[in-house]
């Protein structure tokens, strides 16, 4: 996609993971019938990052199949990563009617997920899907009442949406030093993410409507990481949102080049009673130039915790295995930095980005490891409350909520009432 700056930062992220984060050796692949045998739907540019790299730590996950809309290019994608070419798949369908594919990495665009979700459920594959895992509410409580429907035992589907931050420790310990109380109670959270302006293709999925686009879906992760620093893991929601305000595209005004929202979270004060957190989230495609001209490097994003005795930050929380800091300003006293660890170029011991301990907690659900997994797993109903939450910012704005392929047939089916419970 030329001019699409966007795909050369994911290009770049993929060399360093590559070379930066993956095994020196690497260990051989467990033998056939004790490994998670992957499918990738689409030859989406997060794959390598994502899933190929990370792989490689784990000797019971191997990819083995790929679909794209164009059998061609899947043959192509397969040659490039070592899958057989006879599991390099023409369509999606094709590679869930594969019996050897025991879970799939669903990469698509925002608009698409929901549905190729629930037929991947539906053909009893296990799905880690991107986020947003789906368009809207609606689409989340579907793919919830699936997974409800599905015989419930240890070989159950399990379905992950990928907000790898949440599994790295540096974003745990943030959360725990938050809950702890050691900085008194938490008053206040501002959160903002963004992509410098000019980065992104006007042809670039996040421009579109249908294909679920949007500044707040693209980097929901400003909603997921709020709701989790307020809440904890889990359905959390806020009680109101008391702002919202969009810059929409000129081009096509359902969709936010930029979204800044303010809502009010009712938390447990800790003493038997009920206290607020106010939160703003700011969410840009196309961040401003410098005084209007000088063209902006990626900023990292941020999470800032303003607390009774101090604010606490959190930077890049969204690659904090690259490297990340934990700024403690107290209201009295010495400023002073915290990392849970340090990046080093030369460790070639296992060292896991963020897709490495999403795949690793992935691994231990499918296997049922119920000890291993992390505490804070996102559950379905966390899917589900982030979305309700997306929704209400959208309308908040006076925007249509997102209309994926999923809720598409559910209004032809006619029971989005039913849908919307
Ligand atoms: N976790 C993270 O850090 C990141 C997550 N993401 C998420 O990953 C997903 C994919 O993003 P990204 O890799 O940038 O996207 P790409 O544009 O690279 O890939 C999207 C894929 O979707 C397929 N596709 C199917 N239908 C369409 C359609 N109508 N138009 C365009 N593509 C279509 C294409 O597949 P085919 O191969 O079949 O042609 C394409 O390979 C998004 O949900 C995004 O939010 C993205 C970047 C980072
Ligand atoms: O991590 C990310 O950063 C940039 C976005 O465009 C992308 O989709 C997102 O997941």
């Amino acid at each position: 996609m030329p001019g699409d700056t966007n795909e050369l930062v994911y290009r770049i992220l993929a060399l360093i993971t590559r070379y930066f984060f993956t095994p020196s050796t690497v260990k051989p692949k467990l033998p056939p019938g004790q490994t998670i045998r992957f499918g990738l739907i689409s030859a989406a540019l997060i794959n390598p990052p994502a899933m190929h790299y990370p792989s490689l730590y784990f000797p019971e996950v191997e990819i083995i199949a790929v679909a794209a809309r164009d059998k061609s290019k899947a043959v192509e994608y397969a040659k490039r990563w070592g899958i057989k070419e006879e599991k390099a798949y023409g369509g999606y369908q094709a590679l869930l009617d594969d019996g050897d594919v025991d879970a799939v990495f669903i990469g698509l665009p925002n608009g698409l997920h929901a549905e190729w979700a629930i037929k991947a459920l539906q053909a009893g594959k296990h799905v880690l899907c991107e986020k947003p895992a789906t368009s809207n509410a609606i689409e989340a409580r579907e793919i919830r009442r699936i997974l409800h429907s599905l015989p419930q035992n240890p070989s159950q589907p399990v379905f992950l949406e990928a907000f790898h931050y949440r599994f790295h420790p540096a974003t745990v310990y943030f959360r725990n030093l938050l809950s702890s109380g050691t900085y008194g109670k938490l008053l206040n959270t501002y959160v903002s993410m963004s992509i410098p302006a000019g980065s992104l293709d006007p042809k670039n999925i996040r421009y579109s409507f249908e294909l679920g686009g949007g500044a707040l879906m693209d980097l929901t992760y400003v909603v997921s990481i709020t709701r989790y620093m307020v809440l904890g893991a889990g359905a959390g929601k806020p009680k109101e949102i008391v702002s919202a305000n969009a810059k929409k595209l000129p081009s096509d005004e359902r969709i936010d080049t930029r979204m800044e929202a303010e809502m009010i979270f009712d938390v447990d004060d800790g003493q038997g009673g009920m206290g607020e957190v106010r939160s703003k989230i700011v969410a840009d495609l196309e961040r401003d130039r410098l005084f209007g001209f000088i063209p902006r490097i990626w900023e990292q994003a941020l999470f800032i915790a303003e607390c009774e005795k101090a604010t606490v930050t959190y930077n890049n929380f969204i690659a904090p295995y690259m490297s990340h800091s934990i700024v403690i300003k107290p209201k009295e006293g010495k400023c002073r930095t915290e990392k849970v660890y340090t990046f080093d170029p030369t460790n070639k011991s296992p060292l896991l980005t963020n897709y490495g301990h999403q795949l690793d907690a992935f691994i231990k659900k499918v296997q049922g490891r119920e000890e291993d997994i992390p505490a804070d797993w996102i559950p379905i109903e966390d899917t589900v409350a982030q979305m309700e939450v997306i929704d209400a910012i959208y309308e908040k704005a006076g925007m249509e909520v997102r209309t994926g392929s999923l809720y598409q047939e559910i209004l032809r089916r006619g029971d989005a009432a039913d849908a919307s419970k």
